[in-house]
């Protein structure tokens, strides 16, 4: 297989010293990990494991610098005896939790990965062939056309999507790989295959890869292919050092492997602290697992075991490797930006539940303001009709839009933090990608209930006034589409960032101008700053001008009589609903779409600010 300039470099060694990882406990700090020494080279295949919340999840995260923000880190982590950062291609990390857009299938997932992740110079056949060949290397063949799936239809199983989010990240064979339980959910061939599989990778085409896996419970076959293991208990070191030694150590200790016993199962069981077990014997009388681990962590840090890894590490950051090629050719930031566009506009084109089910929703709302204000005529009436009619449709707009989009959002938000934490495309690609394939999306939910609702209710007619009136829906259902993309950057889950926007778009309605009048607001705080800032004082003050400047209405009996005073539209606009008359309609869609530009923007600000945010890139020195 033809390789790809930065293959063609030297592999890629970790090392970490001392590494401490903290989180803040109500005014105290509690350790994750206590003081870890280790390294990852290339050519081997290093396993981390221990009982459930030991520490191996924070462990590949520190190394790969992914930890989340409240998190704090000392120690040196150091890649190829540098302070550097991890470059774009240069590793691939596999999460625990599967990320993919269930709309597509198998096959789909990972040729839009290929195509954002291979250069552009690499023709599409061979970046179509490395897909399939890495589909098959996870035994995937046979569900190429499978959807991933989700709520509405069962896809792929849960192991068949583990194996499809390791082929993702293994596409470009990374130099160094870190994989957070790549056989949960699988069965023990499977795991077996999928894990020889990734052995055979530290080794192929004559360059030498690095991989660390984290993983519970492997067989003994899947254990004999790992080279070196680093065995945690409470974020302590149990035992570090190449895999086919520990067994020797747990039996000087006093624990020794039962013949015909997984070892795997057997240091697991022996360390596990959990539960109220009492360990195997150790020198002849019984210990529970709380002596079993202090037993062996004391021991481990007074071996030659031990100072054997405290010698490799500063041997290795001694040694001069020269530098890790920083950067590995990928598609240029048009490609990314083409492909993301084609990709995200099948995947809202397949997702039933996004915007075609708002638009089922839309056209039943639009029908019934249509049999409910038809006809609206031009009496007093009809003022106080047309405008709760226009406060109405903005704001159930803006709140449906909400409701029914903001899960899908969560889902794509979900795949593009997995994809930009390892590099495959620029996040301004990803903000244009969802920009682009959305409008032809937005524009349908917003023309045909805005077509409806305008020639049933008898809106003021004209082409521009209904051109202004559909662009007016329109900016309202993408100011929340940009409220969703700033909140859920920054939501931990659907239930907060829902609330969140809500309550946002809430307040926002509450100062809009019209459930209280502009100049009765009180002025601070209501009025400034937050009536200058509420979308919908914009939507609103722009529907209503386009609906009554132009237009007379008759004060008095309803349907003419010899008593009627005619008022222009103009005139209601400043009396009835206090509208700044200052600047034409279209500077307030204009401020509008100003709006929505700045909200993107900062979709865009916070997310690059967390990168920056995080507590220590790898390369970091406390
Ligand atoms: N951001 C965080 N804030 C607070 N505590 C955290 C954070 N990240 C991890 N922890 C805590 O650190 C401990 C170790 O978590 P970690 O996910 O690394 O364990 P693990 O060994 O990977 O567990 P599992 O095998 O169940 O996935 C847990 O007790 C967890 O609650």
């Amino acid at each position: 297989m033809r390789r790809i300039q930065g293959e063609e470099t030297e592999g890629v060694t970790v090392t970490w010293e001392n590494l401490w990882v903290t989180v803040p406990n109500g005014k105290n700090t509690l350790p994750i990990l206590q003081g870890l020494t280790g390294y990852a080279q290339p050519g081997r295949l290093l396993a981390i494991m221990g009982p459930s919340g030991c520490g191996k999840t924070t462990l590949l995260d520190a190394l790969s610098g992914r930890l989340s923000s409240n998190i704090k880190q000392k120690g040196n982590i150091l890649i190829n005896g540098h302070k550097q950062e991890l470059a774009y291609g240069i590793s691939g990390y596999v999460t625990q939790d599967d990320a993919l857009l269930s709309t597509l299938t198998a096959g789909e997932t990972l040729y839009y990965s290929a195509q954002l992740q291979f250069p552009d110079s690499m023709p599409v056949s061979e970046k179509k062939e490395r897909a399939d060949v890495t589909l098959r290397e996870m035994g995937l063949q046979n569900a190429i056309h499978t959807r991933v799936g989700g709520w509405s239809s069962k896809g792929l199983s849960g192991g068949q999507k583990r194996r499809l989010s390791i082929c993702i990240e293994i596409l470009t064979r990374p130099r160094l790989l870190f994989l957070d339980e790549p056989t949960s959910g699988l069965d023990s061939a499977a795991s077996y295959y999928v894990m020889r599989r990734i052995a055979n990778l530290v080794q192929k085409d004559g360059i030498q890869r690095t991989v660390v896996a984290s993983i519970h419970q492997p067989s003994s076959e899947v254990f004999e292919l790992f080279h070196d293991l680093c065995l945690l208990s409470s974020g302590e070191t149990v035992y570090f050092g190449p895999a086919s030694d520990a067994n020797q150590f747990f039996a000087l200790n006093g624990f020794p492997c039962p013949t015909l016993h997984n070892p795997s199962d057997h240091y697991l069981r022996i360390i596990n602290k959990d539960f109220e077990q009492e360990a195997e014997e150790g020198f002849g009388s019984r210990v529970t697992a709380e002596k079993a681990v202090s037993i062996l962590v004391k021991s481990y840090s007074l071996s030659q075991i031990k100072n054997k890894v405290y010698t490799e590490v500063a041997n290795i950051n001694q040694r001069d490797f020269g530098a890790v090629e920083k950067k590995r050719d990928h598609a240029a930031f048009l490609i990314q930006c083409l492909v993301l566009i084609r990709r995200s506009a099948l995947h809202y084109f397949r997702d039933l539940s996004n915007y075609w089910l708002r638009l089922i929703v839309f056209i039943a709302i639009a029908l019934s303001l249509g049999s409910i204000y038809y006809d609206i005529g031009f009496g007093v009436g009809s003022i106080q009709a047309r405008g709760s009619l226009l406060a109405f449709l903005s704001c159930l707009l803006s709140f449906m839009t909400l409701v029914g989009g903001f899960a899908p959002l969560l889902e794509e938000i979900k795949v593009f933090e997995r994809e930009r934490l390892n590099g495959h495309y620029d996040v301004t690609a990803f903000l244009i990608g969802n920009t682009f394939s959305a409008v032809p999306y937005m524009l349908l939910v917003t023309l045909v209930p805005g077509l409806i609702s305008y020639y049933l209710c008898g809106f003021q007619k004209g082409p521009e006034h209904l051109v202004y009136f559909v662009s007016v829906l329109f900016a309202i259902v993408m100011w929340v589409e940009s409220l969703m993309l700033v909140v859920g950057s920054v939501s931990p889950n659907y239930v907060i960032g829902m609330l969140i926007s809500g309550g946002i778009q809430g307040i926002m309605t509450l100062v809009g101008g019209f459930y209280r009048l502009p100049n009765d607001l009180p002025k601070p705080l209501w009025k400034y700053p937050l009536y200058y800032v509420s979308f919908q004082k914009y939507g609103l003050q722009g529907l209503f001008k386009n609906e009554f400047e132009g237009l007379t209405f008759m004060m008095g009996q309803d349907g003419g009589g010899k008593n009627n005073i005619n008022i222009s539209g103009g005139e209601i606009l400043i009396k009835t609903w206090h509208v700044e008359m200052g600047h034409s309609k279209w500077v307030d869609l204009g401020i509008f779409f100003v709006m929505i530009v700045v909200y993107r923007m900062l979709f865009l600000a916070i997310t690059k600010s967390k990168e920056k945010l995080r507590p220590a890139s790898i390369c970091c020195f406390h």
